[in-house]
């Protein structure tokens, strides 16, 4: 579903170039939940806005749902995020007028699609925000601002989900919750998602684990433990 090949991407010029993502190649497929770990600084943000169209590389070729990214021109672009792409990032770009629930079906609105709302109901239920559809974000904490998020991300149930430390604000149990819908997404709608996280309890919810370092994919576990996420983490950090 996603796809990249050869890339690479640099910041600056000269002597200040800094390499952020340098010769990565990887698939992720329909159904595939994959998290993206690795040290501070080794490129994995920049690794999904490349993923994501967000970004552009300075060399190779990413493609979602088999369109290249590079032959698209920004409105071809924008439409393809639109119709294809979720995202959950940290900053949740909630609209701070619109009450919970307007802003989880505003995509949807957008895109002038039906509204499933028992796909609403049972997706904020699972999320724990459903008694707080009608607030406003103001009204809500950080950690259910973020829940928004995810239930306007998969609402949609977009074919590509890109998830940014979404359970950098959460407890415990609600950050579960959330990586349970993840899981779910993929698993049950078939949707790919795509996590970056530091947390390698998180990334056990994934199918597969991506380690990077320095720019690129040092290791990759499929299904692991806990305990592997961390052997793993140690051993590209030396
Ligand atoms: N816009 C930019 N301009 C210059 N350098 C950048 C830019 N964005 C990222 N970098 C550099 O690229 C490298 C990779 O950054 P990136 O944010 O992808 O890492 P990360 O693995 O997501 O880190 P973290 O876990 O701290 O969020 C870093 O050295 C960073 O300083």
């Amino acid at each position: 579903m996603v796809t990249c090949q050869g890339v690479r991407k640099t910041y600056g010029g000269g002597a200040a170039t800094v390499v952020a993502v340098d010769g990565v190649s990887a698939d992720f497929a329909a159904g595939e939940f994959t998290a993206i770990m690795g040290p501070s600084g080794s490129g994995k943000t920049t690794l999904m806005h490349l993923l994501a169209g967000l970004d552009t590389p300075t060399e190779g070729t990413v493609s979602i749902a088999g369109t290249p990214l590079a032959g698209l021109d920004d409105r071809a672009l924008t439409d393809l995020r639109r119709d294809r792409v979720g995202f959950i990032f940290q900053a949740f770009n909630l609209l701070p007028a619109l009450t919970a629930e307007q802003n989880i079906v505003l995509p949807l609105r957008l895109a002038g699609r039906r509204v499933d709302r028992a796909r609403l109901a049972a997706l904020t239920e699972q999320l724990q925000i459903a008694d707080r559809l009608r607030h406003r974000p103001a009204e809500l904490s950080g950690g259910q601002q973020q829940r928004v998020a995810v239930a306007r991300a998969l609402l949609a149930e977009p074919a590509v989900v890109f998830a940014d430390e979404p359970t950098g604000a959460l407890d415990i149990a609600t950050g579960r919750s959330l990586l349970t819908g993840l899981r779910d997404a993929a698993r049950q709608a078939g949707q790919t998602v795509v996590m970056v996280t530091h947390d390698p309890g998180a990334a056990t919810y994934a199918d597969r684990v991506l380690v990077m370092a320095d720019g690129r994919i040092r290791d990759e576990l499929s299904a692991p433990s806990r305990e592997a996420i961390v052997a793993s983490m140690a051993s590209v950090a030396v």
